[in-house]
C-alpha cells in the first residue's frame, strides 16, 4: 500500500502531518514532527513580533475534542524563518510556515521577507485565527480577504496556501469559491481551522473551561469531523486544479480516509496530536494503510474524491 502524496511539485513520503498550532511552537517540537511517521510538518502560526498569547486556562480536552484560545502565542517569525533557514529540505518531508500577521501589513512583510530567503519552505496562510480578542476571523470577511490574497499574489511569487475556517451556508462556499478561483498560485486551502467561538461549561464549577473571551474558544476532535468533510467536499467540488488539505477531528485511520474519500490530498493531525504526540502519526497511517488493504486500494489516488452520492 501506498500513502505517498504528489503535489506542490515534489512526492512526500505519505499523507499525514500535524495541523498549525499542535506539536510545532518550539523546534524541539518541530523536530519531533519531522522526527516521526508524519510526511511534512508546518509551523506555529507566526505573528511578525513574538506573542505571549492569551491568559491560562486557555485549552482544555473534553471526551469529544478539545477547545482553545491560546491567542496566537508564537516566537515570533524571526525564529521560524532561521528553522526553515536551517532545514534540510534533502530529508523529503514539505516544510510548511503558517504566518497569521496581525495586521495585512505583517503579513506582507513576513512574505517579503520569506521569499528574499529564497527558501523551499512554503507559506500556508491563515485567515482564520478565531481567538484575538477584537480581530474577526479574515475568512469571513470577502472583502477583506479579496485584498489580502491579491496582496498576497504581489508580495510571494511562488505557490502558497490559506488555512480556511469553517463555512455552513452553501452561499458562503460559493462566495469564498469565487474568490480563490481567481488566485493561479493559490496551490491549495487548508479546511478547516477550528470551529470558532465554541463554549464548554463544568456543571461542577458551574463555571467556564478556559479563561480568555468568558469561555469562548475554537472547537476540535470529534465535535468537528462532519464540519471538516463537509468544507473538504464543497472545495474539492468548487476550486478545480487546487489541492484542500484536510483538517478536523482525524484521530485513526478511519477519519483519514473519510477526509480523502471527500477529496483531500493530504491530512493534518491537530486535537489528537495535542494529546497522543508524534506517535499517532504512525498510528495513523498503518491503520489507513490497513484499511486500504482490507478495500482492495494500492494508492491514495485509487479512492481521493471518490465519495460516492446516493
Ligand atoms: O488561538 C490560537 O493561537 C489559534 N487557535 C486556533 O484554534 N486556530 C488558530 O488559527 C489559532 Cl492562531
Amino acid at each position: 500500500v501506498d500513502l505517498s502524496v504528489t503535489w506542490l511539485g515534489r512526492t512526500m513520503p505519505g499523507c499525514l502531518y500535524n495541523a498549525s498550532g499542535v506539536w510545532c511552537r518550539e523546534e524541539d517540537e518541530l523536530e519531533a514532527v519531522r522526527a516521526s511517521a508524519a510526511a511534512a510538518l508546518i509551523s506555529k502560526s507566526a505573528t511578525l513580533a513574538p506573542r505571549e498569547g492569551n491568559p491560562e486556562p486557555r485549552y482544555h480536552r473534553t471526551a469529544l475534542g478539545s477547545i482553545n484560545s491560546m491567542g496566537l502565542p508564537n516566537r515570533g517569525f524571526a525564529y521560524y524563518l532561521d528553522y526553515a533557514r536551517r532545514y534540510d529540505y534533502a530529508c523529503g518531508k514539505p516544510l510548511f510556515l503558517s504566518l497569521s500577521g496581525m495586521t495585512l501589513e505583517d503579513n506582507l512583510t513576513m512574505l517579503r521577507t520569506l521569499a528574499a530567503a529564497g527558501l523551499p519552505a512554503i507559506p500556508e496562510i491563515n485567515l482564520s485565527c478565531p481567538n484575538v480578542p477584537g480581530k474577526p476571523q479574515l475568512g469571513y470577511d470577502f472583502v477583506a480577504t479579496t485584498e489580502a490574497l491579491n496582496a498576497f499574489d504581489q508580495a510571494w511569487p511562488g505557490r502558497y496556501g490559506v488555512k480556511l475556517p469553517p463555512y455552513f451556508d452553501q452561499a458562503h462556499f460559493a462566495a469564498m469559491a469565487e474568490i480563490l478561483n481567481r488566485h493561479p498560485r493559490l496551490a491549495f486551502v487548508t479546511c478547516i481551522n477550528s470551529i470558532g467561538n465554541g463554549l464548554v461549561v463544568d456543571i461542577d464549577s458551574e463555571a467556564v473551561a478556559i479563561k480568555p473571551k468568558d469561555g469562548l474558544g475554537g472547537l476540535g476532535g470529534d465535535y468537528v469531523l462532519p464540519t471538516a468533510l463537509a468544507n473538504v467536499r464543497e472545495f474539492y467540488r468548487l476550486l478545480p486544479g487546487k489541492d484542500i488539505v484536510g483538517c478536523g477531528g482525524v484521530r485513526s485511520g478511519r477519519e483519514a480516509f473519510m477526509h480523502i474519500l471527500a477529496g483531500a490530498r493530504a491530512v493534518q493531525v491537530g486535537t489528537c496530536l495535542y494529546h497522543e504526540g508524534p506517535a499517532a502519526f504512525a498510528r495513523i497511517a498503518a491503520e489507513l494503510a490497513e484499511l486500504m488493504q482490507a478495500k482492495g486500494y494500492r494508492k491514495l489516488d485509487d479512492f481521493r474524491g471518490r465519495l460516492r452520492t446516493l
